[in-house]
């Protein structure tokens, strides 16, 4: 058996109020298995533009900001995804939206660059997002073996391309997708749960979005309603739109019984050796 928690939170500009907001909710937390803990996307810092992302923009496993959530990763004994935060790269104006995976011990264990980047017109007060403006998009998909069975990560407009998570199923079929997101209220009240629904039914896993809420310093207002989703579709938690966490029991005798029933996976004549 394991836990799988999603953290909602309504992020600032300001880092250390955040980092502290992340560790008094793992502090609440009384561990009796392996747990994982999804933080949102710029959990770390939100709302005060990409100026002070780059600003805050540490190397790979080096910095303060990785330096607390190893910390925290090991105090707590949970494994951490921690949503995006911004990474060092080779463009010297530019930074990699990096989700991280960090193990219970504290240890670094993969690192997703966020791959779709949202440039997208929205009806609301920012109207126009250009994320590639500052921003490198990643190319490789990113999945590891944990104690929750094999963990895709994708970071919130990702969650739109079902070719991403059909993808990450080569060789073998995801059991978990972790999701952090910043997703806008406006696109969200329109898509939010139709979309991990989808991602959670057509790969037949669980599917755990932390998402930010709330109105930010920069008067953008993201969505909430952070759920864990079963390998059915079924919401096993939410959260609507206050900050805190959720959790659900992550059941490797569902997921066997539902790809048995029902063998999506092996039926597919799309799967990408076939084609
Ligand atoms: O750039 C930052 O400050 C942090 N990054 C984000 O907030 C990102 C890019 S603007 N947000 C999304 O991808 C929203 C996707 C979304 O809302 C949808 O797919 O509908």
């Amino acid at each position: 058996m394991a836990k799988l928690i999603a953290l909602q939170m309504t992020s600032t500009p300001d880092v250390q109020q955040n980092l502290d907001f992340v560790e008094q909710q793992l502090a609440k937390l009384v561990i009796t298995e392996a747990t994982l803990v999804v933080l949102p996307e710029c959990f770390a810092c939100f709302g005060g533009g990409d100026k002070a992302l780059l600003a805050i923009a540490e190397s790979f496993a080096d910095g303060p900001i990785q330096g607390r959530l190893m910390q925290m990763a090991k105090k707590y004994a949970v494994w951490l995804v921690a949503g995006s935060m911004p990474l060092i790269c080779d463009i010297p104006d530019k930074f990699t939206a990096s989700c991280l995976l960090i193990n219970d011990t504290g240890q670094i264990i993969s690192e997703y660059q966020k791959i779709h980047l949202f440039d997208v017109q929205v009806a609301d007060n920012t109207k126009t997002y250009c994320e590639s403006r500052y921003t490198k998009a990643g190319n490789t998909l990113v999945s590891a073996d944990t104690p929750f069975g094999r963990l895709g990560l994708a970071v919130c407009y990702d969650v739109r391309f079902p070719g991403l998570f059909q993808a990450m199923a080569e060789p073998k079929a995801l059991d978990v997708i972790a999701l952090p997101a910043a997703f806008t209220q406006k696109t969200g009240e329109a898509h939010w749960q139709a979309l991990l629904k989808s991602r959670a039914i057509e790969n037949q896993c669980y599917l755990v979005a932390a998402d930010q809420t709330g109105i930010h310093a920069n008067q953008r207002q993201t969505h909430g309603h952070s759920c864990i989703i079963s390998p059915w579709g079924e919401t096993l938690a939410e959260i609507p739109q206050s900050v805190g966490m959720i959790h659900a029991q992550l059941e490797p005798t569902i997921l066997d019984r539902i790809r048995r029933d029902m063998p999506v996976y092996a039926h597919n004549k799309f799967r990408s050796y076939l084609v």
